[in-house]
């Protein structure tokens, strides 16, 4: 094939079943990908020694553009880079490297007269893109500078994963255009992979997108990054994962409070709580651990769909509490719970808390008409609901064979149906 000249990529959102803060401090938690609800990242290569990133979902509506020149490459150790790649161990943190790139984001913006205020969530997602592109940059790329735009159906900071997937599809178009991985072959699903081999490009993958969510959230557990590399159903140990069989076959219904929350800003709230109270907040941590792995017991006992769903709707209700006592939770989050229970059913917050999204679970016998019913009572409050499974595929890519035109992709309505030809890593 002659060289590259675009790649697109897509990578799912995630939801916590179980699990989250405790994750953040080793224990286990339980998730899912949400294949339905995705980010999609288009690279163009460039000719011109600029680097343009596009962010629309962040409200902003004019392009950021960098000299490639402008990038302080003597912060990254050449030798160590290949080192990493090739090693399965967890990548060292660059925090000179972020520091230095800081007045980069701004100052070097080239459009910085045009673009009177970036705000620090844009200025964070730049942070990003400049952060994996200078520890990955390689000259031996045909590229010359690339154009990025993207998009996505999650909402953002709502506890979907918004960051973790815009993480994952950057590092990973950034690993192929940058030499690093090889363009995949599969077009068969990847979620029945056995998480792959320590120096698989899923695995490359994977690490990359978790030096991207240590720059937006600090201490990330990695969950998230995880999920939305590899897909599926899982539960998840500090950095392992198994694949947890049945968990798809479980009903939600996702409500997103609309109020705004910064995750990294309620994982440092429990830090502190944490910090002044350890032998009365791990023992929360063990609780929390305790009902993930009742989860994973339940599941794996061959009780009938209708026996699961009682105990998981206890559990339901005890993480919840469980992350109330640890500050997280918020009255957006209680008036959900209210409406919902209205109708016998039980919901937990879900991600990180403080507002974000509200998980529901929808037992096997609960009716159509029933859930028409709680989603217009939610709706009618403001509120805004997903019905969804959880599992699916990972991250996907589109490679150069397939034409794919800026406006298209811009334009297109679901871009996972609109192009054909995505592929897997396995
Ligand atoms: N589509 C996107 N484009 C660019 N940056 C994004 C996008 N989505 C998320 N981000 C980056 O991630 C930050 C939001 O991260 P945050 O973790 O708070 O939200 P989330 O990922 O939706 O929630 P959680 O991590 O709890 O699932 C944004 O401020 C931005 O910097
Ligand atoms: C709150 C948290 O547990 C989940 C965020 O989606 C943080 C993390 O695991 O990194």
């Amino acid at each position: 094939m002659s060289s590259p000249t675009h790649y697109l990529i897509s990578a799912p959102g995630k939801v916590i079943l179980f699990g989250e803060h405790a994750v953040v401090y080793g224990k286990t938690a339980i998730a899912g990908s949400l294949d339905g609800l995705r980010t999609y990242v288009l690279f163009e290569k460039r000719e011109d020694g600029l680097l343009e990133l596009n962010l629309p979902k962040l409200g902003l509506h004019l392009p950021l553009l960098w000299p490639t020149s402008a990038l302080p490459y003597s912060k990254v150790a050449a030798v160590s880079k290949v080192a990493d790649n090739n090693s399965s161990q967890e990548l060292a943190f660059n925090e000179e490297l972020l520091k230095e790139l800081k007045p980069i984001v701004l100052d070097g913006n080239v459009k910085n007269k045009d673009i009177q205020e970036i705000n620090e969530f844009q200025q964070i997602a730049a942070s990003v893109f400049l952060y994996l592109y200078t520890s990955l940059e390689d000259k031996q790329t045909s590229w010359n500078g690339m154009t990025v735009h993207v998009i996505s159906n999650l909402p953002v900071g709502a506890g979907l994963g918004s960051s973790a997937s815009y993480s994952v599809c950057l590092a990973t178009g950034l690993l192929l255009v940058l030499g690093h991985i090889p363009i995949p072959n599969s077009n068969e699903g990847n979620t029945d992979s056995s998480f792959s081999g320590s120096s698989s490009p899923m695995n490359l993958i994977n690490r990359w997108a978790f030096q991207a969510e240590k720059v937006i959230h600090g201490t990330p557990s990695g969950i998230d990054n995880a999920v939305s590399t590899y897909g599926g159903a899982v539960s998840f140990t500090k950095g392992e994962m198994e694949n947890v069989i049945g968990f798809q076959l479980l009903r939600f219904l996702l409500t997103s409070t609309k109020v705004p929350r910064d995750t990294r800003a309620q994982v440092a709230k429990v830090r502190v709580l944490y910090d002044k109270y350890p032998h009365i907040v791990d023992p929360i941590f063990e609780a929390i651990e305790g009902i993930s792995l009742s989860f994973n017991e339940i599941v794996n006992s061959g009780a009938s769909q209708s026996e699961l769903n009682k105990k998981f709707e206890e559990l339901i209700d005890l993480n919840h509490y469980l992350l109330n006592s640890l500050g997280v939770g918020h009255s957006s989050i209680d008036r959900v719970r209210e409406i919902t229970a209205q109708h016998s059913l039980h919901s937990k917050l879900t991600g990180a808390g403080g507002g974000g999204c509200v998980l529901t679970l929808l037992r096997d016998d609960v009716t159509s008409d029933e859930i028409t019913k709680v989603k217009s009572a939610l709706a009618t409050l403001g509120f805004e609901c997903f019905e969804t499974q959880v599992g699916g595929n990972g991250v996907s890519v589109i490679d150069s064979s397939v034409t794919i035109s800026k406006q298209e992709f811009l334009s297109s309505e679901n871009v996972q149906q609109h192009f054909s030809g995505w592929k897997h890593f396995t």
